[in-house]
């Protein structure tokens, strides 16, 4: 089950609100967003902090008397699951942190949820078992094992909000624009929690964005003033560049390098502010290596790597590619095309690598390219969408790769590549985003008569 995207109370505003009401519910399985679906007299309430299998009292968020369903947090757990744990994290928990979903979970019961959310959403999206999707049923682990109650500091980027009347920097509470601070984020990276960001006063911002690269000592802050402020002077732990947003989405160089230096499949990658790099540092390696295994790349063959950031797959490809191979890449970002430009130089130079700045959906009908070999397609949270999966498939590639952060929307996409004669003959997926519920999958596709 999915919750709706809109508040459930916008389709009824005259009607009484149920906000603050307590329910005792018994909690039902997960859903796709990480909340466990319970029912009190037939309505049906995403409950947060809860537990599968779980007694508990919940507390309306959202919600009137005429809404379809409502929002709810777990305030008391009157029966715990034995997958509960203590939250390590100070921060978490009802009306407080809205950014882990599941520091109350034990980490193999964040795991097991998502084999759960992955596995509904493949049987009623994409009508698939779990063996028909060629998946064995796991969310694999990433980062070893830690020792007990501690946290994977995985997140190299961390948006931080400021509190309007304190200056304080923290996280946005659930679904609000209030700002909870604190005082460490557990999952920060140990190069965003040497930056100080959260220990300063940032009065006169809206937010606070850090970023620590974990593949050189390069560090990052953008700023994004408040209304009109001036800019405060930045003294932070160590030296950094710094940017600034202004009031219509440019940035602007306040001091240092407008990048961060990242290192992944061999290579050095200029990551330009607001251009895409996968937040957990093992991500981008272990990404492309499931999708070169997965695609098996050969000596000559032609691939499409499409919505291709700052070229990260299309690098990797043409390496194994060859000098007779050829890679098309596709961003609608213009400063990740640049970036992808500059990244793969020596590839572009040679004639085996080309970057488009457009978007898929108008520029792939347009190349002229008939066929290709392989394909590999990394799209937002949206998804590909029909007409892409359609016109993909018209291409007769002999496998595709298809890198998902989003189960509906892989499953959505598996549907539309089942009509147009692909299906999925491997998929993995990996614990890349731990004490949250997002995770990310790699599936691979072959032609059906293949
Ligand atoms: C999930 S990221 C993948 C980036 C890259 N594959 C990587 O792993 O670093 C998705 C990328 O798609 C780009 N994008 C979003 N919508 C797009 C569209 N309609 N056409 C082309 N690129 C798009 C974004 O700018 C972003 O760089």
């Amino acid at each position: 089950m999915t919750p709706p995207r809109s508040t459930p109370s916008a389709t009824a505003p005259e009607a009484p609100s149920l906000v603050g009401q307590r329910y005792e519910v018994a909690v039902g399985p997960v859903a796709h967003g990480g909340h466990c679906v319970a029912r009190h007299e037939g309505r049906v309430l995403f409950v947060r902090h809860a537990l599968p299998g779980e007694l508990v009292v919940a507390e309306v968020t959202d919600g009137t008397e005429a809404s379809r369903f409502l929002r709810a947090d777990a305030v008391e757990v009157l029966r715990p699951s034995k997958d509960r744990v203590e939250p390590p994290c100070p921060f978490s928990g009802p009306g407080k942190c809205g950014g882990c979903d599941w520091q109350h979970a034990a980490p193999g019961a964040q795991r097991k949820l998502k084999v759960q959310v992955l596995t509904e959403q493949l049987r009623q999206l994409a009508k698939l078992d779990p063996a028909e999707a060629g998946w064995d049923g796991s969310v694999e682990p990433v980062g070893g094992k830690l020792p007990a109650g501690t946290v994977p500091r995985w997140r190299t980027r961390v948006q931080y909000a400021v509190d309007p009347d304190t200056g304080e920097a923290g996280l946005r509470r659930h679904r609000s624009h209030a700002v909870q601070p604190v005082d460490g984020c557990l999952i920060a990276a140990p190069g965003v929690a040497e930056l100080g960001v959260e220990s300063r006063d940032w009065d006169g911002m809206a937010t606070v964005e850090a970023v620590a690269s974990s593949g050189s000592s390069d560090r990052q802050v953008i700023l994004t003033p408040r209304g009109d402020r001036r800019l405060p002077i930045v003294e932070l732990d160590r030296p950094v560049s710094v940017m600034r947003i202004d009031g219509h989405g440019g940035l602007h160089k306040v001091h240092g390098r407008s990048f961060v230096r990242e290192r992944a499949a061999g290579r050095t990658w200029r990551v330009s502010d607001g251009g895409f790099w996968q937040i957990h540092p093992e991500a981008p390696d272990l990404l492309v290596s499931a999708v070169l295994e997965g695609l098996d790349p050969q000596e000559g063959e032609n691939a499409l790597d499409l919505y291709c950031g700052v070229g990260l797959f299309a690098g990797a490809l043409a390496d194994r590619l060859g000098e007779t191979g050829a890679v098309l890449g596709i961003e609608s970002s213009k400063q990740s095309v640049a970036d992808a430009r500059h990244n793969l130089a020596d590839l572009i130079g040679d004639g085996r690598v080309r970057i488009e700045c457009d978007k898929v959906e108008r520029l792939l009908p347009r190349t002229g390219i008939t066929e290709t070999d392989l394909v590999v397609l990394d799209p937002p949270r949206a998804g590909a969408g029909r007409e892409t999966v359609r016109h993909l498939a018209g291409l007769s590639p002999r496998r595709i790769a298809y890198v998902a952060c989003d189960p509906a929307a892989l499953a959505r996409d598996l549907a539309f590549f089942a009509d147009a004669g692909y299906r999925p003959v491997s998929l993995r997926a990996f614990d890349l985003f731990p004490m949250t519920q997002h995770f990310e999958c790699v599936a691979i596709l072959e032609p059906v008569s293949g």
